[in-house]
């Protein structure tokens, strides 16, 4: 497999904090959405143990807290989250998060001289269902974590005289050791999965992208860079399946050896190259042009009649005969066209036979000239 370079191992980097980052906003919105339900069932449990005002405090800071950051987070979501310009402020929100179950906790908790193990284990659940949100981004998870044990722990210290109140605050600290540790490992390797699909997902853009330019390649005389021969004949295939009406003309360059013989190979190429760039000009876009073979080339009018076709062809004859094809040295060339309109349901390859003997018949007429086929 294809070693990715440093510059592109670093741009896989920030795509999988960029993608990590994204995923932790959707997943937190996710979350925040069913928090209310965590209300209920707070105020369900304790109810009786807890002070009314105390819950009730508790239960409208936390809302408040939960339309910021749920407005926040739909914001930055719609906005698209860019971890560079909301990172602090999905820190924020993953801090007061904390925060809130923290006061429970510690201020609730530590208020309550009934409270029993139900309410702790609510509180503790509600802190564990929180993790998978924070799985691709482990940093605010750790600063949820952070915010709810200080906060519980002050909570706790103003009732340092409640023994029980420090039992759950040594329960939740060791709850809390466990999840974090549990969740770096878990955060660590979704990330990783993260980075490996990106990793995937460029390796296999690389080779679609060298797969079509290999495939241009093979299309493509390397000299002239027209379509080739074999394209050419795939193109007609295709033409062969359907009933399309066009016109092909034989193009084949006059006493070229000549050129060669004179002037070397090296002058024979460039005038090769001008040619096919000289009938290229003449064409429309929808026309194809390709090098049949050595100094032979063919056109396919698409849909010509055989007046357009005979035009095209004497205007390419006319044109190459007019001015030299290259500078250096200034070479006169001329070209013999023959030319054949497909018939209702010719076989394609019967047309290119018919077109190869027009050329042969405007050579034997003396050259520089346009045949139509019979
Ligand atoms: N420089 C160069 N020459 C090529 C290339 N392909 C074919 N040729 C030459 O093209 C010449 C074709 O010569 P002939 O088939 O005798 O045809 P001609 O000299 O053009 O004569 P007529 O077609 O009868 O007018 C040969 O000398 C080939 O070597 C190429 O890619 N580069």
């Amino acid at each position: 497999m294809q070693q990715l370079s440093p510059s592109s191992d670093a741009s896989l980097e920030a795509a999988t904090q960029e993608l990590a980052f994204a995923q932790c906003v959707q997943a937190m919105r996710r979350t925040l959405s069913t928090t209310p339900l965590g209300w209920l069932l707070i105020a369900w449990v304790g109810h009786d143990r807890i002070p009314a005002h105390l819950l009730e405090l508790w239960i409208g800071s936390f809302a408040a807290v939960w339309v910021i950051g749920f407005l926040r987070l739909q914001w930055i979501a719609r906005v698209g989250a860019k971890r560079a310009q909301h990172l602090h402020p999905v820190m924020g929100i993953a801090m007061l998060d904390g925060a809130c179950w923290g006061a429970v906790v510690g201020v609730l908790m530590g208020a309550s001289p009934m409270l029993d193990g139900w309410l702790g284990a609510v509180i503790c659940g509600a802190a564990a269902i929180n993790a998978p949100t924070y799985l691709t981004f482990f940093a605010a998870y750790r600063a949820q974590v952070l915010a709810l044990w200080v906060i519980a722990l002050l909570g706790t210290l103003v009732h340092w005289n409640q023994p029980l109140a420090m039992d759950v605050m040594l329960g939740l600290t060791l709850f809390l050791l466990l999840i974090v540790g549990y969740m770096r490992n878990i955060s660590d390797r979704v990330v990783d999965g993260i980075r490996l699909q990106l990793r995937n997902a460029e390796l296999a853009e690389k080779l679609r992208n060298s797969l079509h330019v290999k495939e241009q390649e093979a299309a493509t005389d390397a000299l002239t860079l027209l379509m080739n021969r074999r394209a050419f004949d795939d193109l007609l295939d295709g033409y062969a399946r359907d009933q399309r009406g066009f016109a092909v003309l034989m193009l084949d360059i006059d006493h070229f050896k000549a050129v060669n013989d004179h002037h070397g190979h090296a002058v024979g190429d460039a005038l090769l190259r001008g040619f096919a760039a000289c009938i290229r000009g003449q064409l429309r876009g929808s026309d194809v042009c390709a090098r049949y073979g050595g100094e032979e080339f063919v056109v396919v009018l698409p849909g010509a009649s055989n007046v357009r076709a005979l035009e095209v062809a004497e205007r390419l004859c006319q044109t190459v005969a007019a001015a030299p094809l290259i500078d250096e040295p200034a070479l006169h060339i001329t070209v013999s066209i023959g030319v054949g309109i497909r018939h209702p349901s010719e076989c394609v390859r019967r047309l290119m036979a018919r077109a190869d003997a027009a050329v042969y018949a405007a050579k034997h007429g003396g050259r520089n000239q346009v045949c139509v086929a019979e």
